[in-house]
This record gives structure tokens, sequence and C-alpha cells, in this order.
């Protein structure tokens, strides 16, 4: 698990944003990945909420090896299996229940796992996870939370989601206890939908640019 850390910690420090990225037609991943990959957000995470996020998942990884596909949404056991073999390169979670944090301590890949509260959060720490998805973040407590549980629990690096866009982006990225964040609005799905690309890489061109404000 150590390792484990160490290699999520550099993937984490390869962009400050995650974008997350609900697929309906797996043809536009290989594209959408380029943009983002030329955008400066090489680490894109897949959500397992659609039928096309499996192949996605594999066409990115077998197609742009400068990305870094992680699997989100991954609910059941079953799905770490499945997320794996189609290459990603890594594992998030919405949240982590007791049973699924057991399967995913045992995971052959990177687990970045969801948690909400202090409490979720010590045990996932316990089991030895070190970088945690803190979602969903703006409801949370956002920005107070983080600041608070740094105290607490200063090992502890964190990516919070949900909730998150442009405008408060920065904000969360100046905590020391945050590695990166995770948001949609980089992959609006109007322009998922029209397959408006230019628009998508215009708008992960200028959360790469979050960077330098940290
Ligand atoms: O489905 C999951 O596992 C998730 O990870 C949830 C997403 O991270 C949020 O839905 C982010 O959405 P926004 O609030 O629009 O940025």
């Amino acid at each position: 698990m150590a390792s484990e850390g160490t290699v999520l910690r550099d993937y984490l420090r390869l962009a400050p944003v995650i974008p997350v990225v609900t697929i309906t037609d797996a043809r536009i991943s290989i594209d959408l990945a380029h943009a983002l990959v030329r955008a400066g957000l090489p680490v894109i995470e897949v959500t397992l909420r659609t039928s096309a996020a499996l192949d996605a998942i594999s066409a990115i990884a077998k197609a742009v090896p400068e990305a870094v596909v992680a699997a989100g949404t991954v609910l059941a056991k079953s799905q770490i299996r499945e997320t794996i073999d189609a290459g990603a390169k890594f594992i998030v979670t919405p949240g982590t229940p007791p049973k699924l944090a057991q399967a995913l301590s045992e995971a052959t890949v990177p687990v970045m796992p969801g948690c909400t509260t202090v409490s979720e959060a010590m045990a996932l720490a316990d089991m030895g996870f070190s970088h945690l998805k803190f979602f969903p973040a703006a409801v949370s407590g956002g920005v107070a939370w983080l600041k608070s549980v740094h105290g607490p629990l200063p090992n502890l690096l964190f990516c919070p989601t949900g909730g998150i866009d442009r405008a408060s982006a920065a904000s969360y990225l100046s905590l020391p206890n945050v590695a990166c964040v995770g948001g949609t609005w980089i992959t609006p799905a109007d322009a998922m939908r029209s397959g408006d690309l230019a628009e998508i890489e215009r708008l992960a061109r200028d959360a790469a640019s979050l960077r330098g404000q940290t």
C-alpha cells in the first residue's frame, strides 16, 4: 500500500484538476483524452455510469499512453477487476463502505477512496489509504472542512470533488492537504454531446493554468 501511495501521489501531481468525465459514446474517448492531455490535464476520471465507460477506459489506456486514466464511480467489488482489466491506472470511489474498502485494499492498482466524514477518513487511513476523494465536497463543508481536518489528520491528502467549479477551485488548491480537485466543469454535458472538443480543450487549458496560482 505504501508504494501504491507513492504512485498515486505522482499521478495527482501531474495536474491541479482531474476532469470527471461521463462518456456515453466511447468513440469520442481517444480524441477527448488527446484534447485533455494537450491542454495539460492528463489525469482523467471516467465514471462507470454508462455502458460505454469500460470501452472508453480501454481505448484511452491503449491509444493515449500520456494520459493517466482512472475509473470513477466504482461502487462494487466486481468492478475492481473489470476496471483494472480495461486498463485503469487507478480507482476512485464516491464513498467507501467497509466491505468495498477491504476489497479495494487488495487491488493491484492504487485507489483513491471517497469519504465525507472525519471517521470515514480515519478508517481509510487506518487501512493504509493516504489520498482520499472528499465527496461531495461543496455541500459537506468544502474548504472549511479541509482546513479543520488538517490539524488532526495532517498526513492525509484530499482530492475534493463535487460542486467545485472554475471559480472555487483555487481556494481548494491553496490548502496544504489538497493534492488536486476533481470536477465536471471541464467537460460539460452539452459539449460532450455535441463533440465540441475545442471548447473542452479551452476549458481544460484554463483549468490547467490554476496550477500557477497555488
Ligand atoms: O460518480 C462519482 O463517482 C463521482 O465521482 C461523482 C463526481 O465526482 C461528481 O459528480 C462531480 O461532479 P461535479 O459536482 O459536477 O463536479
